[in-house]
């Protein structure tokens, strides 16, 4: 029995007054620097201090709702949030109070490392603890990380090809670059689920060669890509994954190129990284080297999407959708030295 769909997701502010707690909350114990809190709270204060992330999921919540009724499942998709309201303990408190207890969960982000995949599951632990005996009788399934699908990868390459051809097309081919989240080199090596070192970026580069070979074979010629990365935080001498996207949007106008197309394969959705990192401060850095510029679509709504995320939920378990690994108990470390222990994860039932 599947009783309710709990997305689970980053959480962002609603109005300017929710900035500075928001960012307070994303950067507890996480070594962030003063000057970044303080240049990203920036960012949401541009956009008078609304996250896209609360609007985008709603809409991601309506799709899948309707996708899982046309599968058979009529059940309640609600969301929980890590880092702002409604906060995961409050809606865990809400589903036990409904009786709702055999819960899938979808997760906002779709490849594997500790920000993306454990930090989420600890989050969900960290929830039943709140909530002590209100607790009992919860079954948690977690499908993903989902990025290796069909369903992603398709979507992916439609946005792609549309980019491609708003920028002149096949004729005048534009230089791709996928662009995903930067996550320290540390982390990235404790990612996936063990054994095999640095798998966030492994995946990437996997999704990034199956979505242009996709896109290549529509457009009829073979699309130039290479994978970089945006929204670095964290003390400068700790090394993040690079090259970041304005670094390489002056390399590439050094050498000659004249059109680039941004590719955001690390998100699902529109969220801040990518209407400020890409659409607002990566678009100025290739205006202002006189390139053409074209940000390719998130998966969104993608019904191909859509209907991967509303497919695993049916099935319920990873390993019966193709591409999809079982990230397990102990996956995706956080790379931080002492950080070992997955604990709050031995939680029985959060898979
Ligand atoms: C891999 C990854 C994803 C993708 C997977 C997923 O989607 O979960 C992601 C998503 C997101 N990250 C987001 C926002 C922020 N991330 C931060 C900080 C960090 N992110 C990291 C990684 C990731 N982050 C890391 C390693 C840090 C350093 C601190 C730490 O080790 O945890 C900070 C602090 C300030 C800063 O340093 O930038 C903020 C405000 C939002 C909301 C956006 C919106 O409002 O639309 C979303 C969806
Ligand atoms: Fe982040």
């Amino acid at each position: 029995m599947v009783d309710a769909v709990l997305v689970v997701s980053y959480g962002g502010p609603r109005g300017p007054e929710d900035v500075l707690p928001f960012m307070r909350n994303a950067t507890r114990g996480r070594g962030i620097p003063d000057e970044r809190l303080v240049e990203v709270s920036g960012h949401y204060q541009r956009f008078g201090g609304v996250s896209p992330i609360n609007e985008r999921n709603a809409e991601l919540m309506d799709a899948l709702g309707e996708a899982l009724r046309e599968r058979g499942l009529d059940v309640p998709v609600v969301i929980g949030n890590r880092n702002w309201t409604p906060y995961l303990a409050d809606t865990l408190r809400e589903l036990a109070a409904s009786g709702l207890r055999d819960v899938r969960v979808v997760i906002t982000a779709a490849y594997s490392s500790y920000s993306g995949c454990r930090q989420y599951r600890e989050d969900l632990a960290g929830a039943l603890a709140e909530l002590g005996e209100e607790a009992e009788g919860f079954t948690f399934t977690k499908i993903g990380p989902y990025a290796e699908t069909d369903g992603f990868v398709g979507a992916n390459a439609r946005a792609l090809v549309a980019a491609v051809r708003e920028l002149g097309g096949a004729e005048d081919l534009p230089a791709v670059l996928f662009v995903t989240h930067s996550i320290p080199t540390a982390m990235d090596a404790a990612s996936g689920p063990g054994g095999e070192e640095g798998t966030y970026h492994a995946q990437h580069l996997r999704v990034a060669e199956a979505v242009a070979r996709e896109a290549s074979a529509e457009l009829g010629v073979e699309v130039p890509w290479e994978l970089v990365f945006c929204s670095r935080s964290g003390a400068p001498h700790i090394p993040w994954l690079e090259p970041d996207v304005n670094d390489r949007l002056e390399e590439l106008a050094a050498d000659g190129v004249e059109r680039v197309v941004t590719a955001p394969i690390g998100f699902i959705n529109d969220h801040m990284e990518v209407v400020f990192d890409l659409d607002t401060e990566a678009r100025e850095t290739a205006e202002g080297l006189g390139l053409g510029y074209v940000r390719a679509a998130t998966v969104g709504v993608d019904p191909g999407f859509v209907a991967l995320l509303a497919d695993a939920v049916v099935a319920g378990e990873r390993g019966t959708i193709a591409g999809m690994p079982t990230c397990g108990a102990s996956c995706c470390g956080s790379g931080r030295p002492g950080a070992g222990a997955p604990t709050v994860l031995d939680n029985e039932g959060v898979s």
